[in-house]
């Protein structure tokens, strides 16, 4: 709803109340028409403040609104009538004024910004546009290319930046209410059509087409497969070409196509999904509202590679104390120049003050005596993993977590060793490790809940997306991407080229194909896994190595190629071929072309043209057949937290909401038919085999993925 308030003689206050973040749903949308309405026709009221409650002026759109029938007043008239209001109308934005919050201020007449407030058109994050005549008034304020950066990007933007760019005409500290009741009073009585932003000529450039084409390019590469993204430059395109009405037309038709589309949908589960998962539970019933975290100063970093490096800069950078350990004078020398490089980098491009201070570097055990947490960062080796943890035991507070970054070591395993298993949980980073987003917050069996809390809320201090799950091998992203990759590498055995598989999943999306993510990564990460769990032994052929290894089907290529030194970018050549090592253009290289060649006629396999569909299909359905696995077995809570540990971790397109959600757009029954024609084909690859759960959801007529959680409740009880 909205409040009607009369203050002063002459000044009207208009009051968004939708808690948490006065969201313009249909309930507020009615209480604006009817207080402004109230407004116009009291005849003592010169002026209309617009603010939001508990400091927050509007959120946006009511995005839950979106999957149900819209009812109520439009946006666009509503907006429209207080922009052509005789009186005077002014927006004091403390809080945010995000999407159709930012849309209804610049259709005020003035706008007053507290210093802390937040602005943005973030509609192409949700896969629509801002539809509420933001593409056609914001060129005309701020000009075509401010314009088309922010509403491409989504950016939210400081109120000094508002300012700087026109978008607010006044900020000020203190209250944003009482300042734009002040803004009134000063200007009541003055001409308002100059303030009418719709009533301005079209956002004029010497070079619209070019401007746009620029922008076109950019939003393509960014967001390959990006339908949101695009309409917004068309957008404000119209802004610059068309007069107002033609503009908004243009945006409505614009909007339409958008808001049908199924990426529109798959984005805004994802929005909801991110704030699911940050709502963890455990199966024992403990969760993200009855769990107490305790505060974290301290934190120790054992270990200052790639992953430790990133981990003590992202810790240094949500303001936490920081003792980095490496275990010789030159590592630690390494380490310690490479994580100040980056903080100075950080602090100048930020425009801080370094925080350095923060950091104390040292090849001493000792010196973590009195730190609260330890993330524990060294090799991926049980064994070094493990004296890690009996030495940190013989320093540490008795109440110190231990956690450990690992991608899929057992946890418990590693808890046995200390005298703590209720504190120990895992941290899964990602790499590099100050830049990716994701964390797996990992229980084990031992893990209380205080822990897995105390993780949970030291990475969200760390701006990381966290996602707890359980202990199983690989964790989630790992033990599902295992199945992708295995499908990927059969592909090329029965007649794909590296090209070809990856352009399937680039178009299909993902910002980068398999093979050049593993050609990133370097191929002898994974050649060491495949040792170390006994897939590759002594005893196999070098020359002509078997392809099934304990009795399901197995690839030898990646081990192959390792052999021959070919590791990936870093040696000039994996999948790829790179100008130098290190380089990063992947460029088709004919020697793996004949090297593929020759192994199909080796093992008289005749090679077949591989479709994209199929590519797809068998990719990305054992993915998400893991998934439900997954599901099944209790490891994360709910189908959500797997698509966004996609969606930050993985690179897999917003627009596509995650696998899970994926599976169930295309329907879980195609799901299953296909998983079937494959596992046919396919009867020694046992993940190909259709998961219980999604048998027993097909069977139960495919219910939409938030009802999941209770089907999954009643699996085993039902079958
Ligand atoms: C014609 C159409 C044109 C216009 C289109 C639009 O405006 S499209 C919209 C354009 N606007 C946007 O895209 C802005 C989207 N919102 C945000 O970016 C952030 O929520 C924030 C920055 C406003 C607050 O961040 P924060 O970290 O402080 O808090 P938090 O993120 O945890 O959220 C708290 C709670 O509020 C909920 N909720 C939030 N917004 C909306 C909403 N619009 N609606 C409904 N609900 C919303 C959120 O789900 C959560 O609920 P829960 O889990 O407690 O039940």
């Amino acid at each position: 709803m909205a409040l009607y308030t009369r203050v002063k003689e002459s000044i009207a206050v208009i009051t968004l109340k939708n808690p948490p973040v006065n969201a313009l749903s249909t309930a507020v949308r009615r209480g604006i028409v009817e207080s402004l309405s109230q407004a116009l026709q009291d005849e003592q009221v010169k002026a209309v403040v617009f603010c939001g409650e508990n400091n927050t002026f509007c959120g946006g759109a009511d995005i839950k609104e979106f999957s149900g029938s819209m009812s109520g007043p439009p946006l666009v008239p509503m907006i429209h009538s207080i922009e052509a209001s005789e009186k005077l109308i002014v927006a004091a934005i403390e809080g945010v004024a995000l999407g159709g919050g930012l849309e209804l201020a610049l259709g005020c007449h003035y706008r007053v910004a507290d210093t802390n407030a937040r602005l943005g058109l973030p509609e192409v994050t949700l896969g629509l546009l801002p539809a509420a005549g933001g593409t056609q008034r914001l060129p005309r304020l701020i000009g075509i290319t401010a314009a088309l950066e922010l509403i491409t990007t989504g950016r939210h933007i400081s109120a000094k930046e508002a300012l700087k760019l026109g978008i607010v005409d006044q900020v000020i500290e203190g209250n944003a209410v009482l300042a734009a009741m002040a803004l009134a009073l000063s200007v009541i009585g003055q001409p308002l059509n100059a303030r009418r932003l719709s009533l301005q000529a079209p956002a004029w450039v010497p070079d619209v087409d070019y401007v746009c084409e620029a922008a076109l390019a950019r939003v393509k590469q960014r967001s390959r497969g990006a339908m949101a993204p695009v309409a917004c430059v068309q957008a404000v395109r119209a802004a610059a070409m068309l007069p107002y009405s033609k503009g908004m037309e243009k945006e409505r038709q614009l909007m339409d196509m958008l808001f049908r589309s199924s990426q529109a949908r798959a984005m805004q589960y994802a929005f909801f999904a991110q704030r699911s998962a940050g709502k963890w539970s455990l199966p024992n019933g403990a969760q993200w509202n009855n769990t107490k975290a305790r505060n974290v100063e301290r934190v120790g970093v054992i270990g200052l590679g790639t992953m430790g490096q990133g981990i003590a800069v992202s810790l240094v950078k949500a303001g936490i104390s920081v003792v980095a350990i490496e275990v010789d004078t030159k590592q630690l020398e390494l380490g310690k120049k490479a994580v100040t490089a980056m903080l100075q980098r950080y602090a100048q491009r930020q425009g801080v003050s370094s925080p350095l201070h923060l950091l104390k570097f040292t090849l001493s055990f000792h010196q973590l005596r009195d730190v609260d947490l330890v993330i524990e960062a060294v090799f991926e080796d049980m064994n070094l993993k493990k004296r890690v943890f009996s030495e940190l035991c013989k320093v540490l507070k008795e109440n110190t977590i231990i956690c450990t970054n690992t991608s899929g070591l057992n946890v418990d395993e590693l808890a046995a060793v200390t005298d703590r298993q209720h504190l120990v949980v895992g941290m899964h980073f990602f790499a590099p490790a100050h830049v990716m987003r994701l964390l797996e917050v990992v229980y084990g069996s031992g893990s209380s809940p205080e822990a897995v809390a105390i993780a949970m809320a030291l990475g969200k201090r760390m701006q990381k997306v966290c996602v707890a799950v359980g202990n199983c091998s690989g964790f989630v992203g790992n033990r599902m991407l295992k199945h992708y990759m295995d499908q990927s590498v059969y592909l090329l055995e029965e007649g794909a080229t590296p090209e070809q598989v990856d352009q399937a999943l680039e178009e299909f999306g993902f910002a980068m194909g398999i093979f050049k993510v593993a050609d990133l990564s370097g191929l002898d990460v994974g050649w060491r896994v495949r040792k170390a769990s006994g897939l590759i032994s002594p005893d196999i052929d070098p020359v002509k190595p078997s392809r099934w290894r304990f009795g399901r089907r197995y690839c030898p290529l990646p081990d192959m190629l390792c052999q021959q030194g070919r590791l990936g970018q870093k040696t000039g050549h994996g999948w790829y071929l790179y100008n130098s090592p290190g380089s990063k253009e992947a460029k088709c290289d004919p020697e793996i072309l004949k090297f593929l060649e020759d192994y199909r006629l080796k093992y008289g396999i005749i090679p077949r043209r591989i479709s994209s569909q199929e590519v797809i299909e068998r990719c990305v359905f054992s993915l998400a057949n893991e998934g439900l696995r997954i599901l099944e077995e209790g490891i994360t809570a709910g189908p959500e937290d797997i698509d966004i540990i996609y969606l930050f971790g993985y690179g897999w397109p917003r627009y596509r909401g995650g696998p899970m959600f994926y599976a169930a757009q295309v329907g879980l029954s195609v799901v299953l038919e296909k998983l079937e024609h494959y596992h046919h084909l396919q009867p020694d690859v046992p993940s190909l085999e259709p998961s219980q759960l999604l048998r027993k959801l097909v069977a139960e007529g495919s219910p939409p993925i938030q009802q999941w959680k209770s089907h999954i409740k009643n699996l085993h009880s039902q079958l």
